[in-house]
């Protein structure tokens, strides 16, 4: 379509080989604007790999990575990464720096300072106190921490927010609450994001589309509707097979 806007991130034949290992395998697909893209597959299927391509946290063997439609090796790696929110397990708050500190620093490193009450704003975004702005990260509890990193993610007003395994060392009831948040954060600020997960259950429950990796590859690409009616193929079916059995013990249970 003439004119029409590239999509807003592209795998273009992507491989990421280690010596013999095959971590990604050829990937091509494109993700638009405001869709949630949960990466769902076994461990070592190469989800992680795949994202840190977004990044260049791992550059590809081969292949291109397109984000607004221009190369991510165009410019200097830390301008890219600017534009990108990265949300990850242990999330790497610095120690020494207050929580507003923390928020502040993407927008900081641009030049920019954050308004005032943008960091109130941002906290209350995460359903965190305004008031935990001069906490030190070692004064918050792991759900708290993992807030401020999705804070400290959308400070910039990145275009694309990744996200890896973000919720993985919380409890239960934290990280249900948490990615209910993100999934409303996600609609509410028109976000597009792709989120690694090995849980099955979290990538039907968030994503707006879910990509299943096995041995480097994606063997489906399909909405959580249709995952559920049988559609995606073996190992698809094979993942959402765990969260139905557990469903299916709780109500016998009953
Ligand atoms: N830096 C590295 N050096 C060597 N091999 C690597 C490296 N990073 C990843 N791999 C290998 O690439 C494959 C894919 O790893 P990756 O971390 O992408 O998988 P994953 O699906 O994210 O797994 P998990 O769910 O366990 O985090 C694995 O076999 C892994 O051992």
């Amino acid at each position: 379509m003439p004119g029409a806007s590239p999509p807003l991130l592209q795998f273009d034949r992507v491989s990421r080989h280690y010596g013999e290992v095959t971590a990604v395998d050829d990937v091509s697909l494109s993700v638009e604007r405001g869709e949630f893209v949960a990466l769902v597959g076994a461990s070592g299927s190469g989800k992680s790999t795949l994202l840190k391509t977004v990044n260049r946290l791992v550059e590809p063997t081969a292949g291109r990575v397109l984000l607004e439609g221009a190369d991510v090796t165009d410019g200097p790696a830390p301008a890219l990464r600017h534009r990108i929110g990265y949300v990850f397990q242990g999330i790497g708050l610095f120690t020494h720096m207050s929580v507003a500190q923390n928020i502040a620093l993407v927008p900081r490193l641009e030049g920019r300072h954050p308004p005032e009450g943008r960091i109130a704003d941002l906290l209350q975004l995460v359903d965190l106190d305004p008031a935990m702005a001069g906490r030190y990260p070692d004064a918050l509890s792991g759900g708290q921490r993992q807030r401020v990193g999705v804070a400290r993610a959308l400070a910039g007003e990145p275009p694309l927010l990744l996200m890896d395994e973000p919720f993985g060392a919380l409890d239960p009831v934290t990280r249900d609450a948490l990615g209910e948040r993100v999934k409303r954060l996600h609609a509410e600020l028109g976000l597009t994001t792709v989120m690694v997960t090995h849980d099955m259950a979290e990538a039907l429950l968030l994503g707006t589309r879910v990509l299943v990796m096995d041995g480097g590859r994606i063997v489906a690409d399909a909405t959580p509707r249709e995952l559920l009616a049988g559609g995606g193929g073996d190992v698809a079916q094979a993942l959402v097979a765990v969260p139905r059995a557990q469903a299916r013990a709780l109500a016998d249970l009953t």
